[in-house]
């Protein structure tokens, strides 16, 4: 329970904390603020090594889930991808199997794995999910361009539906998009820029991937789908069901949802704060609302509740 004075219409918030199943993004166990307001519940979750500017639009998803709840979906259910992280090829395709996803995401290039490991962790996944199932690749910007086009055309041997963040800027993406068939979706330089609104996005992607928290909010990340016309794939910021929940009543509000999204990532996390996950059921998740019945199951220990304790605080006087 966080004792920080909270904001008007915040009635409650409390401390969530869970161990990954695999290590995923260099985390081990996530953590997060919850908030109760008149609408519900938010999540307020932004990753440790965030500051606190970049915090801000993270905070103001969580006051919309509380305070004003989301605009109305159009759809009852939104298809997703099975994530799958740096794991070996038997484990990815263990992974994949048991999902019931058609989609998979598989991530490449991370450190302390070589090519051909990512090699073999998508042929295992292709192989899992035959020839019917659509693999994608999140790089999480690790390559250059010259190298991007190397991985890809290896990795494309399987077929690709796209590869998510190549490379880390917008030009590099422009000049890998010249070189290669594969379709290119765009994370990090969207969900990290100063004003998602307005980066130029060009000829610099196909695709764009779309995150509540990061991009401050449903409605907030509504526009940022509006104001680039391209299609988009939502996916999550490794939240607890209740941040999931705000990901699921994007994707449900869009007004064309042609890819699978992002959001099975409960599946990576040992626990939860409800006894009622959002998991994908063949294929899909429902929309519904999420309420943290469990959490006392998830609580966190005392200094991780004073450190997000002090980090709301500051994010909220920013
Ligand atoms: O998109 C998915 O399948 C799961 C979410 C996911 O991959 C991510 C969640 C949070 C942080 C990121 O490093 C990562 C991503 O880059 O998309
Ligand atoms: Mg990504």
């Amino acid at each position: 329970m966080i004792t920080a004075a909270l904001p008007p219409g915040i009635a409650e918030a409390a401390v969530w904390s869970v161990p990954m199943r695999t290590r995923f993004r260099g985390i081990d166990v996530r953590d997060g603020v919850l908030v109760r307001g008149p609408a519900g519940w938010g999540e307020f979750s932004p990753f440790w090594d965030y500051g606190v500017a970049e915090s801000r639009r993270w905070w103001a998803a969580a006051a919309e889930a509380a305070l004003d709840g989301w605009p109305a979906p159009v759809r009852d259910s939104v298809p997703v991808n099975v994530t799958v992280p740096a794991v070996d090829a038997d484990r990815a395709h263990a992974v994949v199997a048991a999902s019931g996803c058609r989609t998979a995401k598989v991530k490449v290039a991370e450190p302390g794995q070589s090519a051909a490991d990512d090699l073999a962790r998508v042929e295992a996944v292709r192989d899992a999910l035959g020839p019917s199932g659509a693999v994608r690749v999140d790089a999480n910007a690790a390559w250059d361009v010259d190298t991007a086009v190397a991985r890809i055309r290896q990795l494309d041997r399987v077929g690709l539906e796209y590869v998510e963040q190549p490379c880390p800027t917008l030009d590099e993406l422009r000049a890998l998009r010249r070189r290669v068939d594969v379709r290119v979706a765009a994370d990090e330089v969207v969900r990290r820029a100063g004003d998602p609104l307005t980066v130029d996005l060009r000829e610099a992607c196909d695709v764009v991937v779309l995150k509540v928290q990061p991009l401050g909010g449903v409605r907030a990340a509504l526009g940022v789908a509006e104001a680039h016309g391209l299609p988009c794939v939502v996916s999550s910021a490794l939240e607890s069901s209740v941040g999931i929940a705000a990901g699921v009543a994007l994707a449900a509000a869009l007004p064309e949802l042609p890819f699978a999204c992002g959001l099975a990532t409960v599946a990576l996390l040992a626990g939860d704060v409800t006894g009622e996950p959002l998991l994908p059921v063949d294929g899909a998740l429902p929309v519904r609302t999420v309420v943290p019945d469990r959490l006392a199951d998830a609580a966190a220990p005392g200094d991780v509740g004073a450190r997000w304790g002090e980090r709301l605080t500051a994010v909220l006087a920013a």
